[in-house]
């Protein structure tokens, strides 16, 4: 994958269940390349359980889910797709052994760009410190600066889970400003109006299914 160029999306019929579950309902969605989506509703809805099938991580799923045209059922598919989409988690792991910030940007495939992204969101000086030991606002900005190096890598999807919900008021609107100038398609769960608001579109999540509200 070299230069970045926005994906787009296919949803049809998509179900996601956990175990007995059936936590996505039946999804049908086209997301044009470049589009800013904006994924809101109510605790519980699904929107998580569908980004992550987006993603291929969630493995009761069925329907089919093409990014930029392709499947996710080969090997070389799910390899592609792991790196076609960059994935800010809602609950950032700092990990089971002690990662660096910066070796968290360099597994972007992009170090220098995410460590510029860091810099920009002002956690640059952290990067020598153990992702455990940073506060939840500083975690998350490390993981909004590491999916700026995943497109810098060649990305074409963002798929952000309420990546402003850790922030104070300057970093919810500095990360909103990165997320939706970021020449792919973005897809990002929020409860933040202003982010809302930036997107192109806003679909709204109810108990498993999906409906445009703008
Ligand atoms: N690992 C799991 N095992 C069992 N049920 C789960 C699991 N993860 C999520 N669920 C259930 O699936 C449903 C959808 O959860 P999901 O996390 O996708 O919702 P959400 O819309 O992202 O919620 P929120 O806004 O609270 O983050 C919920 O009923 C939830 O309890």
């Amino acid at each position: 994958m070299s230069d970045t160029a926005a994906l787009a999306l296919r949803l049809r019929g998509v179900v996601c269940r956990h175990g007995r579950l059936e936590a996505v309902t039946g999804v049908d969605l086209d997301i044009a390349a470049g589009e800013r989506v904006a994924l809101t509703g109510t605790n519980g809805s699904g929107k998580t359980t569908l980004l992550r099938a987006v993603l291929g991580l969630h493995r009761q799923t069925g329907g089919e889910i093409l990014v930029g045209g392709r499947g996710h059922r080969t090997a070389a598919e799910r390899s592609w797709r792991r790196r076609a989409c960059a994935w800010i988690p809602q609950r950032p792991a700092a990990g089971r052994f002690p990662l660096l910030a910066g070796e968290l940007l360099a597994s972007s495939g992009a170090p220098a760009q995410a460590a510029l992204a860091a810099e920009r969101l002002g956690v640059g000086a952290l990067s020598g410190r153990p992702l455990s030991s940073l506060s939840g606002g500083q975690l998350q900005r490390m993981h909004l600066a590491r999916a700026v190096g995943c497109v810098a890598a060649g990305a074409g999807v963002l798929l952000a889970d309420e990546p402003t919900a850790a922030l104070d008021f300057a970093g919810q609107e500095e990360a909103a400003e990165v997320l939706t100038t970021l020449p792919v398609t973005v897809v990002v769960v929020t409860h933040d109006r202003a982010m809302a608001a930036r997107c192109d579109r806003t679909l709204e999540m109810a108990a498993g299914a999906l409906r445009e509200v703008r």
